[in-house]
């Protein structure tokens, strides 16, 4: 019928969830109709276009907290439910309606609206690239699946062959995925990386005096306050927690739990500006080891566009598609390597005030399920390469065209191509 879809209503503070943020915040239009596809943005560059390869980079869908998270929301909200007095609302509702149904086996595993997030995913890029994402493609072999061995990866890689083969009422095959952290777990595997900002307790120095500067402080005063605690048992552990109860709760199940009621929106742009330093410093433009550590996967990508394009001269590409299924820590350090989202000064703890328009704010782009894809294209005047991030065009850095020559775009990043060396990198004296 025509009744739209009762909009679910939405924590006004849900833009703010960082890398805990839905898909459907940074494409709102998807709220109404989950399998819109926006064609105008997705046509090819020009009409003599065709495209020859779609690469993939895909974040995992909607998950659980991670074991070391459900910790800490466990013990927010039994001192909510013990010590927190007031007759609001609100908290009656925590004390009386909300029960902690997470549990430390929960370990960041996939949800239930992370594989309806993969499987919509997959039907919407088919929708857009029908040449490539095609029948044909996947019962021929030429659509290759590859993905981090985190349960949460394997999930969304299997839902996103599910999203195919429920569009095609495929029933008789099964399809393959590679596991390879080597490329989807870069992280793991640089020494430098690991040595120098994973195990360095002074690499993420800005995070750490953020979490314990004057606003988050402010922002522990007023939630102790909403909840009459006193304030010294509400640690930055706990507002974070308490934020994160309420990211989840509408994350995995939609709704608009009681929890948000702890925030305003400055509350929780204080939250999400320290979920940014975190990432910034750890997995963005804080160290270059970040973005460096990266090498092995951006080579892979542009030496399979290589093959492609040589290939395509001779019109026997095999590789049509390449899907490839990773983390939030998989396509930040990338997208730093190639330039994106880098402001003028860095993130840091004492520069909350002047980033408010930052352009490295993880909400905005590397929600649940977050894609990068690359499209290449035969064009009557050379190969062109198509860049989407979360199925809205992006244009290079330094070049401005959403899909420009791929000549152009191995000339700017002709040095990376070059070099970036992941051996040489990542290896420790
Ligand atoms: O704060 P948590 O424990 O959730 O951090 C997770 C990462 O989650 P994110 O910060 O991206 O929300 C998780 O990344 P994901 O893309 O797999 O969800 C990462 O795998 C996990 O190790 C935790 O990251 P950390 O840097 O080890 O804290």
């Amino acid at each position: 019928g025509n009744v739209k879809s009762a909009i679910p209503d939405i924590p006004e503070i849900a833009k703010y969830f960082g890398t805990k943020g839905r898909y459907e915040e940074v494409n709102p239009y998807l709220i109404d109709d989950i399998l819109s596809v926006n064609k105008s943005l997705l046509k090819p560059p020009s009409p003599d276009c065709n495209a020859v390869h779609l690469t993939a980079l895909i974040r995992h869908g909607t998950r659980y907290p991670t074991t070391q998270n459900v910790k800490k929301m466990l013990n927010i909200s039994s001192l909510v439910l013990t010590h927190a007095s007031g007759n609001e609302i609100w908290l009656q509702d925590i004390k009386t309606k909300w029960n902690m149904w997470y549990t430390e086996d929960m370990d960041g595993r996939l949800v239930e609206k992370g594989r309806e997030d993969l499987r919509h995913l997959a039907v919407r890029l088919a929708t857009a690239f029908p040449t490539l994402i095609s029948e044909g493609n996947l019962r021929g072999n030429r659509i290759k699946f590859m993905t981090s061995s985190k349960h949460r990866c394997v999930d969304s890689i299997n839902s996103f062959k599910q999203g195919l083969k429920n569009l095609w009422k495929i029933e008789d095959m099964d399809f393959d995925h590679e596991v390879n952290d080597e490329l989807m777990r870069f992280f793991d595997r640089c020494r430098r990386f690991i040595k120098d900002v994973a195990q360095n307790s002074t690499a993420l120095a800005e995070f750490d005096l953020f979490r314990s500067g004057a606003e988050m402080k402010s922002v522990r005063e007023k939630v102790a306050g909403r909840l009459q605690i006193p304030h010294t048992l509400i640690t930055t552990d706990s507002v974070e927690a308490a934020f994160y109860v309420c990211a989840y709760e509408f994350a995995i199940k939609t709704i608009n739990s009681p929890w948000c009621s702890l925030f305003d929106e400055t509350d929780a742009q204080v939250l999400e500006y320290s979920s940014d330093l975190k990432q910034y410093w750890k997995r963005g433009y804080g160290h270059d080891i970040n973005q460096k550590s990266s090498c092995s996967l951006f080579h892979d990508v542009f030496n399979r566009l290589d093959r492609i394009a040589n290939a395509s001269r001779f019109g026997d590409v095999t590789e049509a598609v390449t899907v490839q299924l990773g983390h939030a820590d998989t396509l930040l350090p990338l997208l730093s390597l190639m330039g994106f989202f880098r402001d003028d000064v860095p993130l840091t703890s004492d520069s909350y005030a002047a980033q408010q328009n930052r352009t490295y704010r993880t909400s905005r782009f590397v929600p649940y399920a977050a894609n990068l894809v690359l499209v290449m294209y035969e064009c009557s005047e050379g190969l062109r390469l198509q860049l989407l991030l979360n199925e809205q065009p992006l244009a290079f850095p330094g070049i401005g065209h959403p899909a420009p020559l791929y000549r152009a775009v191995r000339e700017a990043f002709q040095d990376l191509l070059q070099g970036c060396d992941f051996r040489k990198e990542c290896e420790m004296p």
